[in-house]
């Protein structure tokens, strides 16, 4: 963070490794407005522009972790964001890992450093000059503070594999991925996944975020989950993230905005289902209603700090379901899966570009866990694209039972 008054001696190296912790304190004490994390929010905006500190202190330096259709999006308001707040992050360079490919006979890397363009995962929508692509994964995240981690949950195991033991002292994660990790009867959220793993705090994006649409600059809301008593990481990631066309909502809930994420994609898929079906407004929108019951019964008996206004209130609730079932990838196929009769696997190469399909896999996932708790018949929404999906039952089963 830049100092208002830049004649300010710096101060020794054993002062400046305590700063990050003394203002998170500081702001601790002496919070904007505490009443709500909304108010917060809304102070940090409005004070966004002002010096904020009469010390020097390191400035944040953003990686982000995954490259695909969101991580572009994403890495593309980053990129603009950290010139926006160059008080508060480097900004100068944001590395972006990219899992290597080729295209027409060139690296993808390249191609993004050339053009600022990920023709494969989001054509035609330049990211910022400052935006690096980096194939290699530890050398991204060197001396970086706040990591963003932006990628099909399926890749996470092994990129945190080749991630640990580079992780800079003091930094902070935020995960952005839809998913949730089973062991037989124990289920997490990515973001405990990676705090666990790294050994570092990890919020949680999540939201009516389409990512062609944020990316075309179409009016957005999402919702940051931010870990108890960690508003000050909140407000960070909200300086990262907000722009007038994308507007970021803080909430003392990374449970409740990971896990409407990742079960919002099992109701995607059924979504899709019922379209490919050809049943028409009333069905899909009984299995949003249903879908957002169960997501909120499942959270609610199985975490213990998910809080209930993130169902309704937040964009990572209601809304971020309402567009998944109305315009997302999960329903997209869902529906060629009725009426081509093709499997999923086939269906996510041929229409999808190279993107991931999540829903299916979450629906696996919660199967699984679900079985080892003895609870699937409280949850028979999720019970049922499951077994339509992964089980040969027939389609038009969908909505027996329900
Ligand atoms: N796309 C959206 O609209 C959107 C919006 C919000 C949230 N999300 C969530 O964000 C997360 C990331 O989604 P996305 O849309 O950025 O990704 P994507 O679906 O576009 O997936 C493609 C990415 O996976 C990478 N990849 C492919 N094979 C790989 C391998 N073997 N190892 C490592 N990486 C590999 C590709 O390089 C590419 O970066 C997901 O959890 C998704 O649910 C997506
Ligand atoms: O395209 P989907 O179905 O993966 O959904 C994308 C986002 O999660 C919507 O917020």
């Amino acid at each position: 963070m830049s100092s208002s008054s830049s004649s300010t001696a710096a101060p020794s190296p054993a002062i400046q490794s305590i700063l990050p912790r003394l203002a998170a304190v500081r702001a601790h004490l002496a919070p904007p407005n505490p009443t709500t994390a909304r108010n917060l929010a809304s102070a940090a905006l409005t004070s966004s522009t002002k010096p904020t500190s009469t010390i020097n202190m390191a400035k944040d330096k953003v990686a982000i972790i995954g490259s695909g259709n969101w991580g572009s999006a994403i890495a593309r308001i980053a990129g603009q964001n950290v010139v926006k707040h160059s008080d508060v992050f480097e900004s100068s360079r944001v590395p972006l890992w990219v899992f290597e490919e080729m295209i027409d006979g060139k690296k993808l890397t390249d191609i993004i450093n050339t053009t600022h363009i990920n023709v494969k995962y989001l054509p035609d929508i330049p990211l910022s000059d400052n935006v690096v692509a980096i194939p290699d994964i530890a050398k991204a995240v060197e001396g970086a503070t706040a990591l963003v981690f932006v990628m099909p949950h399926q890749f996470l195991a092994k990129a945190l594999d080749a991630i640990e033991g580079h992780v800079a002292p003091g930094a902070k994660a935020i995960s952005l991925i839809k998913g949730v990790d089973v062991h037989g009867s124990d289920i997490h959220i990515f973001a405990d996944v990676i705090e666990k793993r790294l050994g570092i705090s990890c919020s949680a994006l999540s939201g009516a975020n389409i990512a062609s649409e944020v990316a075309l600059e179409r009016f957005s809301e999402t919702t940051v989950g931010y870990r108890k008593d960690k508003e000050d990481e909140g407000l960070l990631w909200q300086k990262l993230f907000e722009t007038p066309k994308f507007r970021v909502q803080l909430i003392e809930d990374v449970d409740g905005v990971s896990l409407c994420g990742a079960l919002k994609n099992v109701v995607a898929v059924a979504a899709g289902l019922s379209d490919g079906l050809g049943y028409g407004n009333n069905t899909k929108s009984a299995i949003m209603r249903i879908g957002l019951l169960e997501t909120k019964n499942f959270c609610l008996e199985f975490f213990n700090d998910v809080k209930p206004e993130t169902f309704l209130q937040e964009s990572a609730g209601v809304a971020d379901l309402i567009t998944s079932c109305l315009g997302g990838r999960n329903r997209k196929t869902a529906e060629a899966f009725v009426t081509t009769g093709k499997p999923f696997d086939v269906l996510e190469r041929e229409m999808l570009g190279g993107q991931k399909l999540q829903g299916i896999h979450t629906a696996m996932d919660v199967h699984n866990f679900l079985k080892a708790r003895n609870r699937l018949g409280a949850y028979p929404l999720f019970d049922k694209v499951y077994h339509i999906c992964w089980d040969g039952l027939a389609a038009d089963t969908l909505t027996d039972g329900l």
